[in-house]
């Protein structure tokens, strides 16, 4: 197995404006230290509007601390009203880019397709897609929850080649643990990220399989993050409520002395 840096992102969702995000990051960049950074990969998706105060700060101050946006569009460029697209955030250096959260799956009704075109828009332009996944409450009841989110996954992944997906950060958020203080247990997240491990050994290799983060998210806090980090395929975490408190955040980054 090789070693896999994880990677704990914070996504704001619809939250912080553009000088709340220079605060908060500001108190990240003020509490980590080069000792966290080589231990974990830290960073954040705020909302589009504040992309270019994040990229200000992180390259002014040389902060190691990477960001990313929260969806793109699956188009370059062109007539798509209140689009963004993968250039633009490219253009703010952006490292990462979600696709297909839960949100944007249930709100917007986006679906295997889209998140496909979507994933191919991001690597098209050089952004590490953090592909969201996971069940539904009913679909959990029923115990489908891995062929589920497998589907997921393969729909996502359809004719994009070994050497972008080698690079794919995935992140299982059970929707059932979305805001709802209601955590997978250390196991259920186990299970199902060990599931999408061995897809993508079948999909493309074990090699790659073994290469690619990742990702738990649903109700991720201090106090649990430890216990689900410590499965063998659990790379990293996505944080969406306990991201916005800057100190919250730092003792996840720092889940090894929680
Ligand atoms: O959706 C999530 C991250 O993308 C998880 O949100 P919460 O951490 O607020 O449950």
């Amino acid at each position: 197995m090789t070693s896999r840096t994880p990677l704990m992102a914070g996504n704001w969702k619809m939250n912080l404006n553009h000088l709340e995000a220079i605060a908060h990051v500001q108190k990240l960049a003020f509490a980590l230290t080069d000792k966290d950074y080589e231990a974990v990969e830290v960073a954040v998706l705020p909302p589009f509007t504040d992309l270019r105060s994040v990229q200000t700060l992180v390259d002014g101050d040389k902060l190691k601390i990477a960001y990313g946006a929260q969806d793109l569009s699956a188009h370059d460029s062109g007539a798509y009203t209140g689009e963004v697209s993968g250039p633009m955030l490219a253009k703010l250096k952006c490292t990462y880019v979600a696709i297909g959260h839960s949100e944007r799956r249930q709100y917007h009704g986006e679906g295997e397709e889209i998140v496909n075109a979507k994933v191919k828009a991001a690597f098209r332009n050089g952004l590490t897609p953090i592909l969201c996944v996971g069940e539904g409450l009913d679909v959990r009841k029923a115990g489908n929850q891995v062929a589920h989110t497998l589907a997921q996954v393969d729909g996502a992944l359809k004719d994009v080649e070994a050497e972008q997906a080698e690079t794919i950060v995935i992140a299982y958020e059970p929707v059932w643990a979305i805001g709802t203080g209601e955590v997978a247990t250390p196991e259920d997240a186990q299970e199902v990220c060990g599931a999408i491990r061995g897809r993508l050994a079948e999909l493309y290799s074990q090699e790659l399989a073994d290469k690619v983060r990742i990702q738990y998210g649903g109700s991720v806090k201090s106090g649990n993050v430890a216990a689900i980090m410590a499965q063998p395929d659990v790379d990293g975490a996505l944080i969406g409520g306990a991201a916005l408190d800057a100190d919250e955040f730092v003792k996840i980054v720092r889940f090894r002395d929680q």
